[in-house]
């Protein structure tokens, strides 16, 4: 039998625990005044997942995330939390009590604070004890115990990053919401910092929802990633679908290098100054965008493909972008090759293009 006591300690042990949970929006509608800013995105976070929401500037991203966390309201649509609705036609949860965690692009820390006081700034629902062994716990989760004492001021961008997510987690939030949280930081240190973040998020089990414009940074960190543009959702997936079968042009711009030619469909195959790619599933007469990735053009100097002149080289290291033109094609086109593998001073070559790099998409109407 569960004694009082036994209870109350667990009960002030779950304060402000909340268990990964499902954040879903449905047909979010949102405007700046006149300015119409989303338009019907449904989307969900599973319980557990780190999603990415991934776009260019002014697509929508950090309004959506605002619009979740309750600082920004939406023109139409329903959001709930697993089956709960937390903002509605009706409903309008104030942001303290939707048990969702904010984490700003520049840690927003309060420099007269001191780290631990900056951590169990959100536990004002526990007892000073408890708050402060929650904000310890949190601090030890990310490895930042011994800063305690110290002050934001006294700590670099990795370890203010770092402080900012115990903060953030620290009230064990049901969905933490975070936007470009590596932005601030250098890009030696961003790498290890996000897969720390990831880690982390891992072993919290928080549902995560991941704001960034960067396709890689969304495809080291989501499970899944959420594609917007001009404020609506373009295509959700893994990063493996995303790559791999984008839905349209835009999105296979987003992830990979591509030089796109336009070309008409005869025979299921459309011609281009490469060569002819194959169109299966594409009616004749089909006007088509031919997206191809820049590393699967084959560049070699013995004569088996398109003949083509280089105009331009760049080292990078692994590899080198090489700037052709191609007989018959009016812009000139773009490859990444292994280094070495061209001569110095190699101007006539031949281009062959490798079928898993080649995308088709209509572009009719
Ligand atoms: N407070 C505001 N008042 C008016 N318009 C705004 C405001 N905030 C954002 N916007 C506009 O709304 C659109 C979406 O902005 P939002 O910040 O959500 O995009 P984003 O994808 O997060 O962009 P970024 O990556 O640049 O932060 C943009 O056109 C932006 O100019």
């Amino acid at each position: 039998m569960v004694n009082q006591q036994t209870r109350t300690a667990n009960a002030r042990r779950t304060a402000g625990v909340t268990f990964a949970a499902r954040l879903a929006f449905e047909d979010v509608h949102h405007a700046y005044g006149e300015q119409p800013t989303l338009h019907g995105v449904t989307l969900a976070a599973e319980p557990g997942e780190v999603l990415c929401l991934l776009g260019p500037s002014g697509s929508g991203k950090t309004t959506l995330l605002r619009i979740a966390a309750g600082i920004e309201r939406m023109s139409r649509g329903r959001l709930f939390l697993n089956d709960r609705e937390i903002a509605g036609p009706v409903t309008n949860l104030p942001p303290e009590r939707r048990g969702i965690g904010l984490m700003f692009q520049d840690f927003a820390l309060f420099p007269h604070l001191t780290i631990l006081d900056n951590v169990r700034f959100g536990l004002t629902a526990l007892s000073s004890a408890d708050a402060k062994r929650e904000a310890m716990a949190a601090l030890d989760r990310v490895g930042m115990v011994h800063y305690a004492d110290n002050y934001p001021h006294a700590l670099s961008g990795g370890e203010q990053q770092r402080v900012a997510l115990a903060r953030a987690l620290a009230p064990r939030p049901a969905v933490l919401l975070m936007d470009e949280p590596f932005s601030g930081l250098d890009s030696r240190l961003k790498d290890s910092v996000r897969a720390e973040t990831l880690a982390i998020l891992r072993e919290a089990r928080a549902t995560a929802v991941v704001v960034t414009h960067d396709a890689e940074e969304a495809m080291r960190m989501g499970d899944r990633i959420a594609l917007l543009r001009d404020g609506a959702l373009v295509q959700v997936g893994t990063a493996e679908d995303l790559y791999h079968r984008p839905a349209s042009l835009f999105a296979a711009g987003f992830f990979s290098e591509i030089n796109v030619f336009d070309g008409i469909v005869q025979g299921e195959i459309a011609q281009t100054p490469v060569g002819p790619v194959k169109a299966p599933g594409h009616s004749d007469g089909t006007t088509v965008a031919i997206a191809v990735r820049l590393p699967g053009l084959e560049v070699t100097e013995t004569p088996c493909g398109v003949p083509a002149r280089v105009v331009a080289r760049r080292f990078l290291g692994v590899e080198e972008l090489v700037t052709l033109v191609v007989a018959g094609g009016e812009n000139p086109i773009d490859a990444r090759i292994r280094a070495g593998q061209l001569r110095p001073g190699a101007r006539d070559v031949s281009v062959s293009v490798n079928e898993r790099d080649i995308l088709v998409f209509e572009t009719n109407g």
